[in-house]
């Protein structure tokens, strides 16, 4: 049996910080909610989502600093003692990932009310905690409603949309990695999923130059796509789709950069490099990149050289169960800075 579980409203349009009880009270969620947000996301639109559902419900908050399992569990004992009936996460991946999995531990429904459109863990069921003994997503629920005021989403500085573009355009070489997969390991492959998670890269691609200006329509743009993209995870029952060597190189960067840069950055930059490795036109990815003024080298990342070429080497080992044009054995160094030389990333 394959369970495909899907969120039951998405509300997209303008000044929406008070949707959210009408929602909550439409799916008959309860009276007792927690509110979760970060120290920045509490004064962008947490404080008045929260003075809004005061009207109505029995409102509890607390300002999460990072995905962590420490905040997870924070959430999770909040939940219990306070008897939460319901979660809304405001906030950016971080605050939506701690939201989703203390909901799905504690068996209750949450609403997501992004405040970037970085990542297209707005929908998804899967969540990233970057300490839970590894350092990619793990299964969850996803939220029961999405509810993305373009005019919040537009506050965000716009690296975060062009961010959003490189977690889509990933899609391209994540999709060509599970067909490798599926073919040389017999792995589940779901051409629905696959064919989803390709319409939101290519639309990124198509409408580039609509998101560069980064207005609301831009926002709008972006942000159906990412939506989209976490519905493919959701009916893959994983975050293949939307997840390939790409975002190896990026969780590689994570564990050993400095000062990592944003996740979709660093995957825009990774899906460069990988579109090179599976021999799919990758001046093309990089030319849309550059449009909307993403990231495309490690400068621009603000990641030195040296970091690029250990992410590359390394990438392989950080979930070796996920067949990727990398293989079991990775890349030689000298492999990698070839590859990275001739994108233009080094
Ligand atoms: N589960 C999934 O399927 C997926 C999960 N992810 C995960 O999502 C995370 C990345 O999310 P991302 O949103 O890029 O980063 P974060 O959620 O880590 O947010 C980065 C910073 O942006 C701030 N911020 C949020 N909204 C605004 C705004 N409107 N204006 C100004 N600043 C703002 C945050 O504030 P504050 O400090 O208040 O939080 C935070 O300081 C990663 O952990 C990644 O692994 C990515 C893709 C898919
Ligand atoms: O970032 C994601 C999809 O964009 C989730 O992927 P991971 O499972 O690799 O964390
Ligand atoms: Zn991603």
């Amino acid at each position: 049996m394959h369970l495909m579980e899907l969120p039951r409203e998405v509300l997209l349009g303008e000044n929406l910080k008070d949707k959210v009880g009408e929602v909550a009270k439409r799916l008959k969620l309860g009276e007792r909610v927690l509110i979760l947000y970060g120290p920045k996301t509490k004064e962008i639109a947490g404080r008045e989502v929260k003075h809004h559902l005061k009207e109505s419900f029995d409102v509890h908050s607390l300002t999460i600093k990072k995905a962590s399992m420490k905040e997870v569990e924070k959430t999770v004992e909040k939940i219990k003692n306070e008897n939460i009936q319901w979660v809304v996460a405001v906030g950016g991946g971080s605050i939506i990932d701690v939201a989703k999995l203390a909901s799905f531990k504690s068996n209750i429904p949450f609403i997501s009310f992004p405040t970037t459109a970085s990542h297209d863990g707005i929908a998804s069921a899967n969540a990233s905690i970057k300490d839970l003994n590894t350092k990619t997503s793990i299964k969850a629920k996803p939220p029961i409603a999405v509810i993305a005021d373009v005019k919040v989403i537009k506050t965000a500085p716009y690296r975060y949309l062009a961010a959003g573009v490189g977690d889509m355009i990933s899609n391209l070489t994540a999709v060509k990695d599970w067909q490798l997969a599926h073919k040389l390991k017999g792995e589940y492959y779901s051409e629905y999923a696959a064919s989803l998670s390709l319409m939101s890269a290519k639309m990124v691609i198509k409408n580039a130059d609509i998101i560069r200006l980064g207005n609301e329509e831009s926002v709008r743009k972006v942000i159906k796509g990412l939506i989209s993209s976490g519905v493919a995870m959701s009916i893959a029952g994983s975050s293949r789709p939307a997840s390939g060597a790409e975002h190896l190189f990026s969780h590689a960067l994570d564990l050993i950069a400095p000062k990592p840069a944003l996740h979709g950055e660093q995957c825009g930059v990774g899906t460069i490099i990988m579109a090179y490795l599976h021999g799919l036109k990758w001046q093309k990815i990089r030319e849309t990149l550059k449009k909307v003024n993403a990231p495309t080298n490690a400068y621009e990342l603000g990641i030195d050289p040296e970091y690029i070429i250990e992410a590359l080497t390394i990438a392989h080992t950080i979930r070796p169960e996920r067949y990727t044009i990398l293989g079991k054995d990775g890349l030689t160094r000298e492999a990698a800075e070839k590859a990275a030389k001739i994108t233009g990333v080094i």
